[in-house]
């Protein structure tokens, strides 16, 4: 049996792609496609939804989806602590419905992240530059903003000190967004689809890890595994990784 699936922002980049890639599944049935301004109403029946909109809508969205005990996979960027604590609590009241909130789907990302994670606490200095289309609204990008926190994080579990850096003068921001302490820089330039370089320094040497997507059919094979699992793993989880079993 098919599971039924609807797709929200389905006429955007990422939904469109997701559209394709659900028709592609012989496992997977696309019952609906719902656009800015479309009613969610019953969601054409869907047990899952795939949601990539807007930052702003996303949340309204999701809360409809978990209302109807549909089971939802968001790629939409903007989940802060406070909306996920939303989230939380919508969901104590259908501890049946899953959802997995995951800043970035392609495989290579969610590894970027974790060797990030894990070289942090070695190294004094550590930045993340993010490149992206410039039609891209939000900034920095969701998978930076997880980065930095991850990073951020593991950097204070292991009691090392603050990155070093020296500006005392910088009007015009060029030392970047500051994230749980790392700061994030953003590219916007025509020809990318999305990029991120996490750099890391000690005396004497320099790490990257960089993860290019370039196509977003690099996205695809994350969601279509989220879309199969999220029925079977209730309740809110964030980020791709915990699917992967990245976690342990
Ligand atoms: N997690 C991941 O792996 C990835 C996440 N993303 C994120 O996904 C999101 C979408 O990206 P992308 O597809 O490039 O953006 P697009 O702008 O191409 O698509 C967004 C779509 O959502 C529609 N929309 C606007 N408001 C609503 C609403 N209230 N309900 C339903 N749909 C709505 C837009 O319609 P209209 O244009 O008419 O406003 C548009 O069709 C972004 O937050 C992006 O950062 C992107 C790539 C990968
Ligand atoms: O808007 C995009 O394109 C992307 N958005 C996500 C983000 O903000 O991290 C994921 C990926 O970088 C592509």
């Amino acid at each position: 049996m098919s599971t039924r699936v609807a797709v929200i922002g389905a006429a955007g980049r990422m939904g469109s792609s997701v559209c394709g890639a659900v028709e592609a599944a012989d496992d997977l049935e696309l019952v609906g496609r719902f656009d800015a301004r479309d009613d969610l109403g019953d969601l054409g029946g869907a047990e899952v939804a795939v949601e990539f909109s807007v930052p702003d809508a996303s949340p309204g969205n999701v809360a409809h989806c978990v209302g109807r005990g549909v089971h939802v996979v968001v790629g939409t960027t903007g989940w802060d602590e406070g909306r996920l604590a939303t989230l939380r609590e919508q969901l104590s009241a259908a501890p049946e419905v899953g959802v997995l909130v995951a800043p970035n789907f392609a495989v290579g990302a969610v590894l970027m992240m974790e060797l990030a994670r894990r070289a942090a606490p070695f190294f004094e200095s550590v930045e993340v530059v993010e490149l992206h289309h410039p039609d891209k609204v939000d900034a920095p990008s969701g998978t930076a903003a997880r980065t930095a926190d991850l990073v951020g994080a593991a950097r204070e579990a292991a009691g090392c000190d603050p990155v070093p850096d020296a500006t005392t003068h910088d009007e015009g921001g060029a030392r970047g967004a500051v994230v749980h302490g790392v700061p994030v820089h953003s590219v916007r330039l025509r020809g990318l689809v999305a990029h991120q370089e996490v750099l890391l320094g000690n005396p004497g040497e320099t790490l990257s890890i960089r993860h290019d997507s370039l196509d977003r059919a690099s996205f695809m094979t994350g969601v279509v595994t989220a879309v199969r699992e999220v029925s079977g793993r209730p309740g809110l989880t964030v980020g791709l990784e915990h699917y992967l079993g990245l976690d342990g």
